[in-house]
């Protein structure tokens, strides 16, 4: 007789056996809250710029208005080093660093809650930051982006930034600051190269004040056919 771990893989199993039929709701449950397989309609923006340039200020206002789920990769590490499991220690030690974690370890957490979401639109934040981040995304999940927003914006600036932000980040010091820099120059603007010889990066003037930042993204979403919410969702 095969085994239940057997049966549970499949939707409906031939042989009407006991142990599919008790676990067949579970497995329809599991099905209705998550994403199997991410598909060709799905949204996915990637969002990329230098450490404080404000991606995550602008994700929460995109958010707000065209109704993405906004998955940030520094948050998900975060939340993971705060677990204080193993790979939470590990990660830990690579923030501190400015240095990029494993990319298998980022992308397990992007697809955990990509999955979790239920949504279709994705606003990945802070991804890929390098060759093997989008390498390793196009395998274990199958995604390409849709568009790749790139906030541009001083060096100078950045700083000033990440050093007011002071939320008792482990990275945000002028040591770590320098670091992420660097890996920022070296590993990230080949990723974006990359994606702008596709047609698919979009940069945007992130030095401005918010709100005028916000309505250069906004003209990027259009571009998509997607308006904001209040008004008619295309
Ligand atoms: N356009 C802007 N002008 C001035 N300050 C900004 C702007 N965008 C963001 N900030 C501020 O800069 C800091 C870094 O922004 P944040 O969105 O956390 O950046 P990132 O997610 O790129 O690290 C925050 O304190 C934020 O309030
Ligand atoms: N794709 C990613 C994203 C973040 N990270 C790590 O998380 C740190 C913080 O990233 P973040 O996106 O929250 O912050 P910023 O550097 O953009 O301000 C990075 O410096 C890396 O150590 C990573 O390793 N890989």
């Amino acid at each position: 007789m095969e085994s239940r771990a057997n049966h549970n893989q499949v939707s409906h199993c031939p042989n009407k056996c006991l142990s599919c039929v008790q676990w067949l709701p579970l497995f329809k449950k599991k099905k209705q809250n998550s994403i199997e397989k991410f598909q060709n309609h799905d949204i996915i923006v990637y969002v990329l710029g230098g450490p404080g340039c404000g991606k995550g200020t602008q994700c929460s206002k995109i958010v707000e208005d065209f109704g993405f789920i906004h998955l940030s990769a520094g948050e998900l590490l975060e939340t993971e080093v705060k677990t204080g499991s193993e790979t939470g220690k590990m990660i830990q030690e690579f923030k501190k660093e400015g240095k990029l974690v494993p990319s298998e370890v980022v992308v397990k957490l992007l697809k955990q809650a990509m999955q979790r979401s239920g949504n279709r639109k994705f606003l990945i934040d802070g991804f890929p930051r390098n060759e093997e981040n989008r390498l390793t995304a196009e395998k274990m999940l199958g995604i390409q982006p849709t568009i790749v927003l790139v906030f541009d914006c001083s060096e100078e600036e950045m700083i000033r930034r990440v050093m007011q932000r002071n939320q008792g980040r482990v990275d945000d010091n002028m040591d770590t600051i320098r670091k992420r820099l660097k890996v920022y120059k070296e590993s990230t603007l080949p990723v974006i190269d990359y994606y702008a010889k596709k047609g698919k990066a979009r940069k945007i003037n992130a030095e401005r004040p918010v709100e005028e930042v916000f309505r250069s993204v906004e003209a990027v979403f259009s571009e998509l056919g997607l308006v904001k919410r209040g008004k008619t969702i295309v």
